[in-house]
This record gives C-alpha cells, structure tokens and sequence, in this order.
C-alpha cells in the first residue's frame, strides 16, 4: 500500500542507496543531521529484511543478495532487480549495483585519482578516505569461511604462463600501484562467507541512529525549486509498497544530494530542468511529465549526460583439459546437498566463492601514442563455450580517451545513445597491444587451446570483428554524464557539478555517486566510488548553508 509522505522535513535527502548513497547518507547522519534515504527498489539483503531467495534459503536470514555463489542469478532472472528504465544493467534494490554485484574491490591505483580527478580530488586527498573505507570495509581474497579456496585448476594453470612471462604475484590491496605485469587471486567485500560492502558498514551505523530514515520502494520523481534553490523532492510510489507525496527538506538549510547511479542520476536531473536544452525539451514533450515539468525559464543548461564511460570489455575464450567447471548456475534450484550444507552450516566450501568461480585478476599496462599511459585489468572466470573453457575479460580502463553520451527517450528511459567504446586510435591500439601480450604470455602454457580468438587469426582482425556497443562490450561500470570540475558546464565546461560535488547553478542539490567521475578507473569501480563518497560528505558538511536572502531570489544565477 502506498502511503503519503509525512510534513517532516530532513536536513538532508539522499536519492539513492547504491555505493555513493549508501556511505554518504551514512556520513552525514554522523554529524547529527537528519537524513533521508530514498531507494525506488526493494529490500535486497537478508539483514534488511528482503525476500528474494533460493528454496535453499528458506528459514534462513540470507537472500540470494548475500550468497557469493548465487551472484551470477542477476543474469538469469533480473525481474524486479534490475533497474527497468535505464537500458544496460544497473541494480534496482536496496544497495543498487553493491547488491547485485561480484563484489569485486579494489583499492584505487594512484593514477585513477591524479589522471582522472580536478584539483582537491587526488590521491593524496583521497588517502585517508580510500583508509577509512577499506577499515570500514575489508578486502578478502579467501572468501570461504574454512580457509580455502575450491577448484581453482584454473588460476593455477593461466598463472604458470604469467609466471613464465614475467608477471609478479602481489595481494592486490595490499599493493594497489602495482598494476603492471602483477596478478592476484580475485578479491572481494565478503564478509565471514556473506556479502558484506557499505549494506552491512555504514548502512549498519546509519540505521543505529534515531535521525535516520530509509523508505524503498521509494523514487524521487523530480525536486522541486525555485531557480537555484531545491525545497524538496516529488516521489514515485513503487511497487504499490513506498510513499508518495512530496518530502521537503528543512527549509533554508536543508539539502538534497542526488546518487541514483550514472543513469539515474542523469534522469533525475533531465526531469528537474537540469541539463541540455534537447534532452529537456524530450522531457517537456513527454506524456508522463510535460505538462508539469518546470518552466523553461528555470532550466539550467549542463551538460548533463555526456562524458558516459564505460570498461572497454573485450572477452577472450582458451581452454585446458584440467579446468575444472562448477555449476553455479544449477545452484540455485537443483544444488548439490554438500556444497549447500557446507555453506549454510560452516559459510564454507565452493558456494562461499563467488560465481563463476573468479580469478586470477592481472594487470598490464600500455603507453600509447599520444603520450597517456592506459591501464588494463583482466579478468578470468570458469565460464565459456565447453566444461574445459575459462573466458578471459580484458577491461580497458584509466586513460581511456572515447567517451559517449546517454539520453533520454519519450517514456523517460535512459539509454546510450553514444557508445563510449574504442572511439579513439589510441584506445583500440591498447587494446590490441594488450591482447598480443596477453595471447603470447598464455602461450607458454602447456596443453591450452585457444577457442577466441583462434590461434590462426590476428588480433587486430578479432577486435574489429567485435561491436563496439554495450551488448558486446559492455562492463556494467558506468561512470560520467555529471561530471566534476571546475570548468562550469553552463559557459562551455565539461563539468556538471563543483568540486564540493554541487550542481552549478544550484544553492544546494549535489551528485554523489559513479556518474561524476570525469575517467575511468583501473579496476572495477565500487572502492573508489565509496571513497568519493566519503571525500564529498566531508566537503558538503564544511559548506556554509546560503545565506537567507539568496534563498528568497525566484530566478537567481550563480
Ligand atoms: C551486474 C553487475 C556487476 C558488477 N560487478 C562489479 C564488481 O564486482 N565490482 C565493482 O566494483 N563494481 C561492479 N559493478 C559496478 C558497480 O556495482 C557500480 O559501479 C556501482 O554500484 C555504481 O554505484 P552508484 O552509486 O553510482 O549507483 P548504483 O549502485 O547503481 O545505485 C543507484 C541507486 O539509486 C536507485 N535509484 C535510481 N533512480 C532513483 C530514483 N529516481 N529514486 C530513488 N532511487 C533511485 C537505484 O535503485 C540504485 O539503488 C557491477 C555492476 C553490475 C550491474
């Protein structure tokens, strides 16, 4: 049932609870305020509440969200799980993509800072909040709670060739620069065999405080404001379950801080008023929201939606007689009573690993023609075209130079409309050069046979007969279309927020998630996202409220 909203006011509203707006809602309930989290999905982990779960499951506390070994389920049934408007992949529950995710974690390299981030947001900025995080949030290479790691024929046999290649072995996190000629076992936030990450960290402690509230099954439609100034939030009632209504902030102090992910938090702003004037004027001409859009002389012109990354995925296939396949898959309605019995009774055995069966993780990188140094994470899983196959992803990643676009249909889904994939020579050339690396490293393993690319054909002509869209090499790691900077995006810059991570030409409406990211980081993006969160809660909370006489100002602009 659908409820309305009560005439509470909060001094901060969180619009999503995914890895920015789960650490930063929590952060700024630390300093007293009160907080709002809204979540359009529903419960996901069995430490919530949620319900989503195996016959296995039944008559315990756990979900399929807290299973290391029922991960891979997002790509068999999604329904209700998966974001319905967004086009690619993206986690629509309680913890957004930190609940639907692998759980890989990696403590950012230096560059993912110093390249990519403005003045304020570099690596030596961000090392007390990438500190406070992974105390917050432990890695874990060893995920079974017994010690061991199950079946791994495969690390063993693809390591022998980076071993003879010259590859070092590092613990990833323990050495988070060395991301050249390095591999480490696959490493994630789980916790004592169970999904752990900020659902069970600072969700835990935001929870614990009585100024802290959580609604799901609650979107934010729209704020509303007056020229720069944001009062509140119109909300979307979900799954006939969440609240409707309008929640307004407390009034001349209060905040709303925008982290509904790279496509979500586009979409918020496009139906606010804020981004270029063609996608507003979709949203003007749209059924569900034109005739009570904001009116065309409040519109701030950003370029929101631009700037859209993504890893570069490009999948290579080998097979070897000692590989080992598990059926993870089979998992989860026909399980093998051992492999279930370990887990719910120890958090043990090969269902405490995530699916399908991870690692190893290495690194190389490239210097390309134009002078920037790319780096590449590869990713290798016991998954492929035969029981024998391990299929090896190539993420290209920091230094990346093409970026694309996302936009916004009639019916108000967000879609790519721009792919960021290989747009420029030096993006394809590392990808190349890294795949002939790569294809003679693995060479010297013995009895290997290559399915993808075969070993007759060029590398250079297996890329090209690759798209370049996201259904081929997509990686679910969306970053840009808000952008931070310090080049104003309503005089031409690329940036759509401040460095205090405020939309410009706002008082008081900020981004905090994967979308400000200006490039791509070097591993899978969850750690770094976590600590931007950490590092904009703490530049918000410095930041002087407006002063009152701005905030009366209908059209002001700044
Ligand atoms: C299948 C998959 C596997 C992945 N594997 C890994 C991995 O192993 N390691 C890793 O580091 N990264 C991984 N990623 C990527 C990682 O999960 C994302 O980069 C990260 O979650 C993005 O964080 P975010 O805060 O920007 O957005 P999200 O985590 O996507 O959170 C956004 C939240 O906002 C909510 N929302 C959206 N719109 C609204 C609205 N209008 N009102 C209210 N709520 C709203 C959504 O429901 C969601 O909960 C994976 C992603 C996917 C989809």
């Amino acid at each position: 049932q659908c409820t309305a909203a009560p005439s509470q006011t909060y001094d901060y509203i969180v619009i999503g609870s995914g890895a920015g707006g789960l650490v930063i809602a929590d952060k700024l309930s630390e300093s007293g305020a009160s907080v709002l989290l809204l979540e359009k999905g529903p419960l996901s982990s069995g430490k919530w509440n949620g319900t989503m779960k195996a016959s296995w499951l039944q008559n315990t506390n756990l979900t399929r969200f807290d299973v290391p070994g029922l991960f891979n389920q997002i790509w068999v049934d999604s329904a209700g799980v998966a974001c319905d408007d967004t086009g690619v992949m993206a986690g629509c529950v309680l913890g957004g993509g930190v609940a639907v995710n692998s759980a890989l974690y990696w403590k950012p390299h230096s560059s993912d800072w110093d390249v990519n981030f403005p003045t304020g947001w570099k690596s030596t900025d961000m090392q007390k909040h990438v500190d406070n995080v992974f105390q917050r949030i432990p890695s874990n290479y060893i995920p079974s709670k017994d010690g061991k790691l199950y079946l791994q024929q495969g690390f063993d046999r693809v390591t022998k060739g980076l071993d003879t290649a010259g590859f070092k072995y590092v613990v990833a996190n323990d050495a988070p620069n060395e991301k050249n000629r390095t591999y480490a076992h696959a490493t994630f936030y789980i916790q004592n065999g169970e999904r752990h990450g900020p659902l069970r960290s600072y969700l835990e402690t935001a929870m614990a405080r009585p100024k802290f509230n959580l609604w799901v099954n609650t979107g934010a439609r729209r704020v509303v404001r007056t020229g720069g100034h944001i009062t509140g939030v119109e909300l979307e009632c979900k799954n006939n379950a969440g609240r409707s209504g309008t929640v307004n902030v407390t009034p001349g102090t209060g905040r709303v801080i925008v982290s509904a992910g790279t496509m979500g938090s586009a979409k918020l702003l496009f139906r606010s008023g804020i981004g270029p004037t063609d996608q507003l004027n979709v949203v003007k001409s749209s059924p569900i929201d034109g005739s009570t859009m904001i009116s065309q002389d409040q519109w701030i012109n950003l370029p929101v939606g631009n700037n859209l990354n993504d890893h570069v995925g490009t999948d290579i296939q080998i097979s070897h007689p000692d590989i080992v396949f598990y059926d993870f898959y089979g998992a989860w309605g026909s399980p093998i009573k051992a492999d279930t019995d370990a887990y719910l009774q120890k958090r043990s055995g090969i269902l405490a690993q995530v699916a399908p069966n991870l690692g190893p993780i290495f690194w190389t990188a490239h210097n390309g023609s134009d002078g920037i140094t790319r780096h590449i994470q590869w990713q290798a899983r016991i998954e492929g075209r035969t029981k024998t196959a391990m299929t090896i992803t190539q993420y290209l990643g920091m230094g990346t130079t093409s970026r694309g676009r996302a936009d916004i249909t009639p019916q108000l889904n967000m879609r790519v409309a721009t792919n960021p994939y290989l747009r420029t020579t030096q993006d394809k050339e590392a990808v190349i050069a890294g795949l002939d690396y790569v294809r003679s490293a693995l060479n010297n393993v013995q009895g290997l046979t290559w399915i993808t690319p075969t070993s007759s054909q060029t590398t250079t002509a297996f890329v090209n007969s690759i798209p370049a869209t996201p259904a081929s090499r997509g990686s679910n790691h969306w970053t840009g279309t808000c952008t931070i900077g310090s080049d104003d995006g309503r005089t031409g810059g690329k940036a759509v927020v401040d460095l205090d991570t405020k939309v410009y030409g706002t008082d008081n409406l900020f981004v905090v998630d994967a979308s400000i990211f200006p490039g791509m980081t070097t591993g899978n993006p969850s750690g770094a996202i976590f600590a931007v969160a950490e590092r904009a809660a703490e530049r918000i909370l410095a930041l002087k409220a407006p002063a009152p006489k701005l905030i009366r100002g209908a059209t002001r602009d700044m």
